[in-house]
């Protein structure tokens, strides 16, 4: 087996969606283990991987092992499967605020281990994760991390300390641009638009636009000034949104999104 994940939630179905599609893993090739039966059927269901319900087995029989459990489980997870972990095998963790430096206490040995946080749009190869290695990890065993990594997206090596910024910027982001999404939808119903339509308009837009923002190499507010005619709709919108403290919601939301992940 290539590619084992422990715990096959939200996340770890996002990168196994990934990595089939792009064809960069065959599902018989993966294999996931998760305490909970219903989980691990749907992930089958879904992907057609192998599933188990031992975390250990995910251990043995992998190359490559992504701990896709909740924070708060890692440190139970690692004691449960550390003592089986290979000199060879790379460990890749997708956990906020579990530090390199935590992770080789936990684990009691050399493990190479590559840290992460990726988010969810890997379900649809439009993925951005951050990564970064221990001091066991061979520039060959990081090329091939972000090989996997880039099957669902884009890849970025960081330096450690700017992982708590990722979580906010991008790890956690799609919850606030779904939640964008919807406000704009909701306004578009409120006009008479019938709500799929709207749901289409309001995503469309914000694809396109975060294009622009890639592709075209320009500010994002000369892209917005490009928007805003003299006297027009637009500059009205930015008015308003101004005025409601749009900009400061979205830079104290993601403060509090560092807080956490430095507490975890
Ligand atoms: N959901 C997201 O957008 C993102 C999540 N992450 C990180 O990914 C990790 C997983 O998050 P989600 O997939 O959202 O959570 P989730 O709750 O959807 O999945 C976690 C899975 O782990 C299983 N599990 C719990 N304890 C276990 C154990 N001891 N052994 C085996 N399986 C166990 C649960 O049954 C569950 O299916 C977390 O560390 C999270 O912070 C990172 C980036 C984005
Ligand atoms: O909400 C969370 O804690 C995880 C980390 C990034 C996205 N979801």
């Amino acid at each position: 087996m290539k590619l084992g994940f422990i715990g096959t939630g939200n996340m770890a179905g996002a990168i196994m969606g990934g990595v089939i599609k792009s064809n960069v893993f065959k599902p018989e090739e993966i294999i996931g283990a998760d305490l909970f039966a219903p989980g691990r059927e749907k992930v089958k269901e879904l992907y057609g991987i192998n599933v188990t319900d031992s975390n250990k087995e995910v251990i043995e029989k992998s190359e490559v092992v992504i701990f896709s459990v909740k924070p708060q489980f890692y440190a139970d997870v690692i004691q449960e499967v550390k003592d089986l972990v290979r000199p060879e095998q790379l460990i890749i963790t997708i956990a906020p605020g579990k530090t390199l430096a935590w992770l080789a206490e936990q684990f009691g040995k050399d493990v190479k281990i590559v840290r992460t946080m990726p988010n969810t749009p890997a379900m649809v190869g439009e993925g951005m994760t951050a990564a970064t290695p221990n001091e066991h990890v061979t520039k060959e065993e990081l090329d091939y991390a972000c090989k996997i990594l880039s099957a669902f997206g884009k890849v970025e090596v960081v330096t450690e300390h700017m992982m708590d910024a990722v979580v906010a910027v991008s790890g956690s982001s799609p919850a606030y641009v779904f939640m964008f999404i919807e406000a704009m939808a909701d306004a578009a119903v409120a006009e008479g638009m019938p709500r799929a339509q709207a749901y289409k308009f309001a995503a469309q837009a914000v694809l396109g636009s975060a294009k622009m923002v890639l592709e075209t190499g320009k500010h994002p507010g000369e892209l917005k000034d490009m928007v805003c005619s003299p006297a027009g709709t637009t500059i009205e919108a930015v008015g308003v949104l101004e005025e409601h403290g749009f900009r400061s919601a979205v830079i104290d939301a993601m403060k509090a999104c560092v807080d956490v992940a430095k507490g975890m």
